[in-house]
């Protein structure tokens, strides 16, 4: 079932048109990317999903039900959770703080509590009495990936997750996504590692001055190689 439509987004700053006419589809348990060079209008797109700034047109779709131009919390409630560009961990609160600030148990029973995030990042949990400022910046992405995985969500959308990292770390937050796909999460991705998220993901969608120009699969629906995914880049 499709759980995250866009149709004919349009939306920018001020008087600046960004986004033309985004139209995309991500379905329950689908790992999608966003591709495209810098300023194309990526994180425009994810702020547009989040309702964190107001389309001017189109619309966002999520379970079929219209949710365009409604506010952060409202878009979180209804299954979606954003890793921010930048991670914006709060620097004056603890690991524990940060990822209890954003606890939510839509459903019932959630599979993401405080102890379920520290298995997953055992990192965390040896760290959860530090203050967000005295990390690491691999700790702060694991806190950043934490907290959005504390609001429960069904689609995931992650923008540039693994900038800036220690390669180490970052193999360790791919793998971690790894296991969120094998549990079925969506995910959406934006990321310069073309290999990794030729690896990862199931289908990609290229931006270009603010319009989708191509949707990119496997024919058999095996992974794209990340070859085929630079051409793209390229233009
Ligand atoms: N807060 C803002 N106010 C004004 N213009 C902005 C703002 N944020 C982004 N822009 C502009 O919107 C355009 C698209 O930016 P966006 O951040 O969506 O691109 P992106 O594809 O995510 O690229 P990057 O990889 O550089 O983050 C760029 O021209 C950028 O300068």
């Amino acid at each position: 079932m499709t759980l995250l439509s866009l149709h004919e987004v349009k939306a920018g700053y001020g008087s600046a048109q960004v986004l033309h006419g985004i139209s995309l589809e991500i379905a329950e348990g689908e790992v999608v990317t966003l591709l495209g060079r810098n300023g194309m209008g990526k994180t425009t797109t994810v702020r547009a999903i989040m309702g964190l700034i107001k389309p001017w047109g189109g619309k966002v779709m999520i379970d079929g039900k219209d949710m365009t131009g409604r506010p952060p919390y409202e878009i979180g409630r209804a299954g979606v959770g954003l890793v921010p560009e930048g991670r914006q961990v709060f620097p004056t609160l603890t690991v524990e703080e940060n990822l209890l600030a954003a606890a939510k148990t839509p459903h019932g029973r959630a599979r993401w509590t405080l102890p379920e995030v520290f298995k997953f990042f055992p990192r965390l949990k040896e760290r959860r009495k530090n203050l967000g400022a005295q990390l690491s910046g691999g700790e702060q992405q694991m806190v950043a990936i934490g907290r959005a995985l504390m609001t429960n969500p069904r689609l995931l959308l992650l923008d540039e997750a693994t900038e800036g990292l220690a390669p180490l770390i970052r193999e360790e937050i791919w793998s971690r996504l790894g296991v969120l796909k094998a549990e079925g999460e969506a995910i959406l991705l934006i990321d310069k590692n073309v290999g990794a998220l030729a690896a990862l993901a199931d289908r990609h969608y290229v931006i270009e001055k603010g319009e989708i120009v191509s949707t990119v699969a496997d024919a058999h629906g095996g992974p794209v190689p990340a070859a085929e995914l630079e051409r793209y880049l390229h233009l």
